[in-house]
């Protein structure tokens, strides 16, 4: 990062008062009569309709619309495991977003335990507190532990964002850059740089859409997965692992349609993207810094569709463009969890968005690009204001359609209204 945007960005986080979010009551507190009703005695009348009713909760407190964004900070971004303190500012990050996106309230908590059984029972405990929980940037493999066995104890939505939100994400952009570069889902062939929670969670999720498991190629920070490397290798790695020759990066990459990163700065070269396919799709998604940066891929491929995790190039690949708006849809039919469903519609609903006419407040908030569906714009930006209303009713009627609903929403097409700005 250049020196002067580090001086902005400790500023911005700076002042004028330390961090980026705050909670403020949203109910008058101005005198004696608001304090009896908000306090003691009367918060007892709530307390006591909620222990005869249990569902009340969601009547007389913020709950259904409160989510958690947990974090221990073992892989923090792309920046590794830097701890819970140094995971706040992502996580304050993300509370922000759903609140600006989604208008969903965020408690950030960075906790200080990396024992995976005691992590599961830590959050579990939370399950009174919270409509859903959002992990964030737990390393793989105890991320997809943690997240199943979550899943398995509480009846609220448990999602893993650096996983599924972004398969979702990154899928959208898959559809939409094989849709520009006239190839199919289940004949290109694609090199995924990283094994860990984000690269699994994009790889299955892709198998699910039609890609052929055949066709992908896994590297991680040993070089090829490939069947009978390792003495115990990982089972999430396992089920990807080749039976092929391709050893290195350099090799696997050779002739792929899809360069997929989700690993470290740096790691694809410009000379490992002039040996690609024709018509090259490359979702170079580490943060901060990509696999590669788009201007050094362009200049060897001038017919590569370049995608980076980043806010400051075309095409952001972030699953900053799902997290806000799954919840939104889940948190108001009152869903148990989410389904393959759900996050399928989200990924339809994303792609399909790039590809209609652009708002005039997204074209607004990018005064210097021309944002129209090609190369330089196959997935919606984040500040799209029909992200909202499209994701949010396209999940929730998802939820509704595989049975984890308990609050279904009968007019589908007056939810989504409500929720046009
Ligand atoms: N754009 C977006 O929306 C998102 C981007 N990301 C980015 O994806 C990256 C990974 O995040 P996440 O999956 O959560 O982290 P994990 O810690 O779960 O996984 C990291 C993976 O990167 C691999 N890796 C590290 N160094 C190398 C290397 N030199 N060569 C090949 N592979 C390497 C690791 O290999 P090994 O298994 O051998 O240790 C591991 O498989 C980060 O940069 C993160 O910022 C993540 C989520 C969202
Ligand atoms: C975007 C994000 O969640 C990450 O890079 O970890
Ligand atoms: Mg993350």
């Amino acid at each position: 990062m250049d020196a002067s945007l580090v001086d902005q960005a400790l500023a911005y986080h700076q002042s004028p008062v330390p961090g980026k979010i705050a909670v403020v009551p949203t109910k008058p507190l101005d005198n004696q009569d608001d304090l009896s009703l908000a306090y003691s005695p009367g918060v007892a009348a709530a307390c006591e309709a909620i222990a005869n009713e249990q569902q009340s909760v969601r009547l007389y407190t913020s709950r259904s619309n409160l989510v958690a964004v947990i974090s221990n900070g073992t892989a923090v971004l792309g920046l590794g495991n830097i701890g819970p303190y140094a995971a706040k500012p992502v996580m304050e990050g993300k509370a922000c977003l759903f609140q600006k996106f989604a208008g969903i309230n965020v408690f950030d908590l960075e906790l200080a335990e990396n024992d995976p059984d005691k992590l599961v029972d830590a959050i579990a405990m939370m399950e009174p507190t919270f409509g859903g929980i959002n992990l964030e940037d737990i390393k793989a493999p105890e991320c997809f532990y943690i997240e199943r066995k979550l899943t398995e104890r509480m009846s609220i939505p448990v999602f893993h964002d650096d996983q599924h939100g972004t398969a979702i994400v990154a899928s959208a952009g898959i559809v939409n850059g094989l849709k520009l570069a006239e190839k199919t889902i289940d004949q290109v062939k694609l090199v995924c740089s990283g094994a860990g929670a984000a690269a699994i969670a994009c790889l299955d999720l892709l198998v699910r859409q039609g890609m052929k498991k055949e066709n992908i190629l896994l590297v991680d920070s040993k070089g090829v997965v490939f069947e009978g490397r390792d003495a115990s290798m990982e089972f999430n790695k396992s089920r990807y692992a080749t039976t092929g020759t391709a050893r290195s990066l350099a090799d696997a990459v050779k002739d792929s349609d899809v360069f997929l990163g989700c690993s470290a700065a740096g790691l694809l070269t410009p000379e490992m993207v002039a040996t690609m396919a024709l018509r090259p799709l490359i979702l170079a998604l580490a943060n901060p810094e990509p696999e590669i940066r788009p201007e050094l891929a362009k200049a060897v491929r001038s017919d590569a569709i370049i995608a980076t995790g980043r806010s400051d190039y075309p095409n952001q690949v972030n699953n900053v463009l799902c997290f806000p708006f799954l919840f939104r849809g889940a948190l108001d039919v009152d869903a148990m969890r989410i389904t393959d469903e759900m996050k399928l519609a989200c990924v339809n609903a994303l792609a399909e968005l790039a590809r209609k006419p652009v708002h005039p407040e997204a074209a607004k908030a990018h005064p210097n690009r021309k944002l129209e569906f090609g190369p330089d714009y196959i997935i919606p930006t984040p500040f799209d204001p029909r992200l909202i209303s499209e994701l949010a009713s396209a999940v929730a009627l998802a939820a509704m359609d595989s049975g984890v609903a308990r609050r279904p929403i009968s007019d589908i097409d007056a939810y989504r209204a409500s929720l046009t700005k």
